[in-house]
Order: C-alpha cells, then structure tokens, then sequence
C-alpha cells in the first residue's frame, strides 16, 4: 500500500540530516546550507516492533519481516511558498502526495549553522510553515468553491455534500486556522479528506535538539510540546545529527552508543512508530517455519482486505481467518496451545481485524 511521511521544514534545520539516518544512506545530501535538497528522497523504512522477535521465537521461524513505512525527504519551505517564493509550488506539490507531515522543527542553538529567520524560535517557525500551508489551501479552495456551487445549484448530489464541507474548511482558514480542525461527523470524514487539503493533514513535530537534551528535550522543545497537545499534533524530541552518528553504527555498537549517551533507544524507533501511529495504522502478524512477518493495515479493515495486503488472491478468495490475540499467542506460547485453550477464533468477512492479531487465513483460489 505504501504510506507516506513528508519530512518538512524551513531549510537548513535539520530535515536530510534525519532523513539519512532514518535511510541509513548518504543519498540525501545533507549539507550546511539552505536549498541542498531540491528533488524529494524517497526511502522505505522498517517499522521496530518488539512483538516480531516474540512471535519468532516462539514460532521458530527462520526469518523476520518488518512492515515497511516511507519517509520523503521534501526542500526546505520558506515564506512566500504559497506565491511562488523560493522553490515555492513545487514544495507544497510534494507535500500535497503525502498522508502526514513530518514537521522538523529547529529546537538546537548553534552559532556555524545558519537559521532563515536569524534566530531560533520554534513557534514562531511552524507558524510560518502553517501560515503558508493555509494560504494554499485557500486559494485553492476559493478557486473550487465556485465551480462547485455553481454544480450544487444545478443539483449535483455531489456537489450538494462537498460544498458544506468546502465552506466548513474555508471558514478556518479564513480565521487562521488548519482545516484539521473541523469538526466533521463520521461520514464527512472520507469526504474532507478528498479534498486533499494540506492543513488536514495529520501532524507530528520533531523537535531537533542539541545532543545533551536528545532525550528529555529543552526549553524549546517543551514549547512545540505545548503546541503540539493545543493543536491535536503530536511531538517528540530528538536529536537528527546524534542519530545520523547512531545510525551508521554496526548493530552492536549501537546500544552502547546509546548508553553512553543516557538514552534507552534510538530516537528513530520513538519516531518510526510515532509516524506509524499518526497514519491511524496498525500491525497484524503471520507467522510460520519460514517467517514471522507483519503488515500493515488501516484502523478498522475487516479480514478480507486485511488479507488483500498480502495477495489480491487471498481477499478474492477469502473464506475465514483463523485469528489468535497476541497476548494469547505469547502467554499460551503458540499456535497449538493457543487453540486448545480456545484462543484461536474463526473469524468471518465482517471481523475488524486489531492490532497485534496473529492471523492465519483460508481461501479457495
Ligand atoms: N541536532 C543538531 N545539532 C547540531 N547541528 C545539526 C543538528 N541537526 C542538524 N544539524 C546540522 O544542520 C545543518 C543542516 O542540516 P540539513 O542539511 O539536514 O538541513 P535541511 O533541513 O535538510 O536543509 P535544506 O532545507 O537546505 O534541505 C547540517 O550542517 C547538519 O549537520
Ligand atoms: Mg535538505
């Protein structure tokens, strides 16, 4: 399926730096300037998860398979994007083809690299960034709205539903404010989210600090924390050059480095999987001799398209799931224990598959 993070950010503050280490390659140049990236990167990236190893021991599989998120890499954003400044339009297209915004926020004091704005003040940065997000957002719905009223008068039964929803997300920006914020019934949902707006998209803040406050953050950061909860985002604090050091580390050296360090994981992994829950996804496993692997599926997928992840063949095909709880699957130590304690359901086309499910699924083909 592919889901994507867009890294973004006013230039020079950090976004290839964290781009590469989360890509462990070199292939984003990061570099001491603003403007250095200019094409978006685009890298695949494994999500940690604690539970694979569980699973894989128990099972004895030979091999473990992480699900995979993708994180771009997008040109710094500056004032005046949304009238064309800089790299302007091509900047926002980026960011209109991801699913969620990776916002990386300067939160690091140092002298030798350069800030646009000549002083670091992370509200002050995301206010640029949203205050141009919003402008193009609006202009783009001004231009919309009024083919689409033009529809509705004629009524288009389209037309008649989109342009309530038009006019609740012109009213925010008009007021300031991201069109994440409307307050939308359940059916409106998918409905908004087609007007593929950039201000409706689902937010996480990095704060790049100094390496002394890789873990608990600083004053800076605590202030994009504070926004963050205002705002309905999340946040977290790290440090994108120790990480890019981290990063090129054999695996065992890793830890130590770390330790050293006086964090307990790499901030990558706190990352990845904040990433991972910003995009409403969760994780079910297969697991086997061969494999232990997971997948990734949207919040609320029912078994048959859960099962489309893996082969179209097996959603086509879909008879039932054989459906074993992690928790049941790790305390009862496996498959067959699990089923002769009852904990191995048969679950139909209509089971909402949860996270950490261990599944095991009949087709006909
Ligand atoms: N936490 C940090 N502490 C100190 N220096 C850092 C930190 N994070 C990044 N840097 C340095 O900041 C500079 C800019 O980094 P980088 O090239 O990643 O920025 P960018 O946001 O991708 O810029 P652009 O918008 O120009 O593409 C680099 O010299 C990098 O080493
Ligand atoms: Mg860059």
């Amino acid at each position: 399926m592919g889901f994507k993070c867009g890294i973004v950010g006013l230039p020079n503050v950090g976004k290839s730096t964290l781009f590469n280490a989360l890509t462990k390659t070199a292939a984003a140049q990061a570099a001491n300037y603003p403007f250095c990236t200019i094409e978006p990167n685009t890298g695949d990236v494994a999500v940690p998860d604690p539970r694979l190893s569980e699973i894989a021991g128990i099972a004895t599989s030979k091999e473990i398979i992480p699900t995979r998120i993708t994180f771009v890499d997008i040109a710094g954003l500056v004032r005046g994007a949304a009238s064309g400044e800089g790299l302007g339009n091509q900047f926002l297209a980026n960011i209109r083809e991801v699913d969620a915004i990776v916002h990386v926020v300067r939160c690091f004091e140092d002298e030798d690299i350069t800030h646009v704005d000549g002083k670091i003040d992370p509200l002050a940065d995301i206010d640029t960034i949203e205050t141009e997000l919003m402008l193009s957002d609006l202009e783009s719905l001004e231009k919309r709205v009024v083919a689409m009223r033009k529809k509705a008068s004629g009524k288009d039964k389209e037309a008649l539903q989109m342009v309530p929803l038009m006019e609740k997300a012109l009213g925010l920006l008009q007021d300031g404010k991201p069109a994440r914020l409307a307050e939308l019934t359940p059916e409106e949902e998918k409905p908004f989210q087609g007007l593929s707006l950039l201000t409706s998209k689902p937010i996480l803040y990095v704060c790049n600090v100094e390496e002394d406050a890789a873990g608990e953050g600083n004053g800076y950061s605590a202030k994009v924390f504070d926004h963050a909860k205002a705002t309905g985002a999340r946040a977290v604090a790290i440090s994108a050059a120790i990480e890019a050091e981290v990063a090129v580390l054999p695996l065992e050296e890793q830890a130590e480095f770390l330790e050293t360090l006086g964090l307990e994981e790499a901030g990558l992994d706190r990352l990845i999987r904040e990433g991972y829950a910003l995009l409403g996804l969760v994780t079910y496993f297969t697991a086997g001799p061969k494999e232990t692997r997971a997948w990734t599926i949207t919040q609320g997928t029912k078994a048959p398209q859960a099962a489309g992840v893996i082969h179209t063949d097996f959603e086509r095909g879909f008879i039932r799931a054989q459906t074993i709880a992690y928790n049941d699957y790790v305390t009862l130590k496996g498959e067959t224990a699990a089923k002769e304690a009852g904990k191995a359901r048969d679950e139909g086309k209509e089971y909402v598959v949860q996270d950490g499910d261990v599944l095991l699924f009949k087709f006909n083909t």
